[in-house]
């Protein structure tokens, strides 16, 4: 029996459930509370923990030019369960890492009940965690639920900031016309556990293109209710027929690119667009239309997918939606560690700290949980480099970010883990043979001297570090 006193985490998503896990890992008592199923949210489903609620890609791969590719390099040398069980149950993606998300969700809960240090306890913590709770990490998520909401809210004084992501629709595998679409992979990339022909790509003629971007910009939209009005999207996040309305070609040049596929079919004629599925369980029953996060109401949905050449006879599985999103102003409120500066036994982790997305909600869990583990032992806590990854996206979260001057709506945002966090290099990228690079050359060998600096930064930092690396 563990003389120490628990660390309370509140919520088992992406960031509790790892957070839990690296406090274990360290030998640290730990209690994960999480409302589900005796309360739910707006888009959970299940029970599990570390539920994927929309897409099941945990995107790029690659730790050499990608940074959320570095991120998972970086998670697994530091023991991520996250990471770990992600590897363990993905599916072909091309070059993305993507997971069967009820065989990830159940391993990720397995491991937890299973680790003799960590209690799960199910319910919903209503108010501020009670004053003997002496180190709690919040990790309630976008969908925190209303009453732990008001309760930071009244805390921290700062008006929350509520806005839009839209989930994209999922299809039934067999419905899908294969005598038009076909199998590849954009450029044919293989990437993790990939066969190169991972993606169902629907082709478009001009006519189709344009009577689709016709169909969207007049499609009947999900009303904005009265406290939704004005709340801005992620530019990453755009809905489909947000962008439609942007531009006639602006989806040519986003989600329905037509770049590095050819139709077996068809070789010698380039599609004048192209829509991607990408596989969305182990199974490979269920595809979901990769870019086509949507406000549109389900009937039209259905009627205007049904538009694009081989989804004619589409049945969804799911339909896309839209969802609200609560963070912090972190940056003001929460200190290097993720301690709140106003009450410093409460940390927070995942989305609610402002960073987006799965990856990068767990990967701040993971240093959140270190954080605490470090504290609870009386261990020193060393900052991490910021030419990590996980480095910068703490710094952006905890301070990186600049304020505007001006008086005004409060200017941090969510932000995905990007190069553009981290500092700049101290010299340019040479040719082997000295010369200067040019192009995407030189953007390709940038990328390689950030992310090589922070392997080498993220060594040094574990050499000094007090909990090691991965305590399996
Ligand atoms: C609808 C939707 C679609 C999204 N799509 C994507 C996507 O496609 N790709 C992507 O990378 N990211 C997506 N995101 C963002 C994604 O949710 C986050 O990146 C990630 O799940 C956040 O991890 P988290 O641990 O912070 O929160 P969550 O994973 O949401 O976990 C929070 C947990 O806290 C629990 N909880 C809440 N309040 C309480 C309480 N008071 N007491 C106890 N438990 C509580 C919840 O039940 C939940 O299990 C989406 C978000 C939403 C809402």
């Amino acid at each position: 029996m563990s003389t120490i006193e628990p660390i309370h985490v509140i919520g088992g998503g992406l960031a509790g459930s790892e957070a839990a896990w690296q406090i274990a890992q360290a030998g640290v008592p730990v209690v994960l509370h999480e409302m589900r199923p005796v309360r739910g949210t707006d888009a959970h489903k299940t029970e599990g923990l570390a539920e994927l609620v929309c897409s099941n890609s945990f995107r790029s791969d690659d730790a050499e030019t990608n940074a959320v590719g570095l991120l998972h390099q970086e998670m697994r040398r530091l023991g991520s369960l996250i990471m770990a069980k992600g590897d363990a149950h993905q599916v072909p993606a091309g070059g993305a890492l993507a997971v069967d998300r009820d065989g990830f969700s159940a391993a990720v809960t397995a491991a937890l009940e299973a680790h003799p240090l960590v209690t799960i306890e199910r319910g919903e913590i209503a108010g501020l965690p009670p004053e003997e709770w002496s180190s709690v990490i919040i990790a309630t998520g976008p969908l925190t639920s209303p009453a732990l909401a008001q309760a930071i809210l009244d805390l921290t004084g700062e008006t929350s900031l509520a806005f839009f992501d839209a989930i994209a629709p999922i299809v039934y595998r067999e419905s899908i016309n294969m005598d038009i679409a076909w199998f590849q992979s954009r450029y044919d990339k293989v990437g993790p556990g990939g066969t190169g022909k991972d993606y169902i790509n629907c082709p478009m003629t001009k006519e189709q293109y344009e009577a689709f971007v016709d169909a969207l910009i007049s499609g009947d939209k999900t009303e904005f209710k009265e406290w939704e009005a004005n709340t801005p999207y992620f530019d990453g996040c755009l809905p489909i027929e947000v962008m439609a309305e942007r531009g006639r070609e602006t989806l040519r040049h986003g989600p329905m690119k037509p770049v590095g596929l050819t139709d077996p079919r068809n070789p010698d004629k380039k599609p004048y667009a192209i829509v991607q599925l990408r596989q969305d369980n182990a199974l490979g029953t269920l595809f979901n239309m990769v870019g086509f996060q949507t406000k549109l109401k389900y009937g039209a949905q259905a009627e205007i997918f049904r538009m694009i050449p081989g989804l004619e006879n589409a049945e969804f599985a799911r339909l896309g939606g839209i969802h609200r999103n609560t963070y912090l102003n972190s940056p003001k409120l929460l200190d290097p560690t993720l301690r709140l500066k106003a009450m410093p036994r409460l940390r927070f982790a995942g989305q609610i700290t402002g960073c987006e997305g799965y990856v990068e909600s767990a990967a701040v869990g993971l240093m959140t949980g270190r954080f605490a583990a470090a504290e609870r032992l009386g261990r020193p806590i060393q900052p991490l480099p910021h030419t990590t990854a996980l480095g910068a996206l703490i710094n952006h979260i905890t301070g990186g970010h600049i304020e505007t001057i001006d008086e005004g709506p409060r200017s941090f945002q969510p932000m995905n883990v990007n190069f553009g966090l981290f500092p700049p290099l101290n010299s340019a990228p040479k040719a082997e043979e000295g010369k200067r690079l040019r192009g995407s050359a030189k953007a390709i060998a940038k990328k390689k001297m950030l992310t090589d600096r922070a392997r080498t930064d993220l060594e040094a930092w574990l050499a000094g570090s007090a909990l090691p690396a991965a305590a399996e």
